[in-house]
């Protein structure tokens, strides 16, 4: 049996909005697991970022987690990171839990050099005596993430260094305190193809190097067929599908997910035929009744619109939140 890291369980982000609120995850719940890659996917403004980041509390205002628990399997024993208070829940961000988010430019401040900001991450978490011995082990950082002359480039400022290298030195910042649990949010989309196999590569290495978990967003299905072990579906603020990724490509269950691969070439398939999901996603102020999926679903039926799906499970670890099922 695989061993649970994080189990999240009906977490629901809300936007306090003028034009009304904002309804960006739903009661969304699933499992990682200890050492495993897991993809989030699903089209733009569906509910990963949103999801991801509320699992640390990471949610600014206008926006409010209303409900459900985040539990993390720590060392010290499983705690809800949505009971901690804000001292708490940041001794564990950035530190057993950390983040690379998708633009290095926004991620990184053009004032300071890339070894001081790296060693200013790890002396809030007092990994570190003081930022000169920070700036030390910023080098092996900066060599680990195979940035070449890392002594010299550890004195670099981010606008010295390209956008592949910029993404290096975030991955760089969100591996120095060894995290548990590695998440990172379209960490490629910004670079070019090239170096996006790089950086995905690296985060594999790491991950398999320091043996961490990596929680990993995405709306390219090809990166997710490459990298990941399992994959949750979402669609409108709501989770529809989690299988392994074999479960998923090979027998996609919920017409949403079917949709998904028809629109993009399938790599384990190899099937190339290619065509978007008819219609667009909902207004998540007012979303349709039922299953969110059931305005674009061919398959729709009288219940899909009365009745909200459950997740379901339909083979070994294979879940399906719809009304076919
Ligand atoms: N500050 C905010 N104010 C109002 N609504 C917000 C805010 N931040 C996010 N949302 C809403 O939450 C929903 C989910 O957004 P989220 O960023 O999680 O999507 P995503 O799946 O990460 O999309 P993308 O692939 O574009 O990154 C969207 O409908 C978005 O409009
Ligand atoms: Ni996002």
């Amino acid at each position: 049996m695989p061993e649970p890291i994080l189990q999240v369980r009906d977490l629901t982000v809300h936007f306090y909005t003028y034009a009304g609120i904002v309804k960006a995850i739903e009661k969304v719940s699933f499992d990682v697991y200890k050492g495993e890659t897991f993809a989030l996917v699903g089209e733009t403004g569906c509910g990963k970022s949103v999801t991801s980041r509320a699992l640390t509390q990471l949610i600014e205002s206008p926006g409010r987690i209303v409900g459900g628990k985040v539990i993390y399997y720590s060392e010290k024993g499983p705690v809800d990171l949505l009971q901690l208070s804000e001292e708490e829940i940041r001794e564990i961000r950035g530190n057993e839990i950390a983040y690379i988010f998708q633009d290095p430019h926004a991620s990184l401040d053009p004032l300071y050099n890339v070894g001081y900001q790296i060693a200013e991450g790890m002396e809030v978490h007092g990994r570190i005596k003081n930022i000169k011995e920070g700036v030390k082990k910023a080098v092996d950082i900066l060599r680990s993430v195979l940035i070449p002359d890392p002594e010299k480039r550890v004195h670099n400022y981010p606008h010295e260094l390209s956008g592949g290298m910029k993404q290096r030195v975030v991955i760089g910042t969100g591996i120095a305190n060894n995290p548990k649990v590695l998440i990172a949010d379209e960490p490629t989309t910004a670079l070019d193809v090239t170096v996006q196999a790089q950086i995905l590569d690296l985060i594999n290495e790491l991950k398999a190097k320091y043996h961490a978990t990596v929680i990993l967003i995405t709306h390219n299905l090809g990166v997710v067929a490459e990298t990941a072990d399992r994959v949750a579906v979402m669609y409108a603020g709501k989770i529809v599908e989690i299988g392994s990724v074999k479960q998923i490509f090979k027998n996609p269950l919920h017409p949403y997910t079917k949709g998904l691969l028809n629109a993009v070439p399938n790599p384990m398939t190899k099937i190339e035929r290619l065509e978007a999901i008819p219609g667009t996603v909902p207004n998540l102020i007012t979303p349709p009744g039922g299953c969110r999926f059931h305005p674009r679903c061919p398959y729709a039926m009288e219940v899909c619109k009365q009745k909200i799906p459950e997740l379901v499970e339909i083979e070994d670890g294979h879940f399906v939140a719809c009304h076919l099922y």
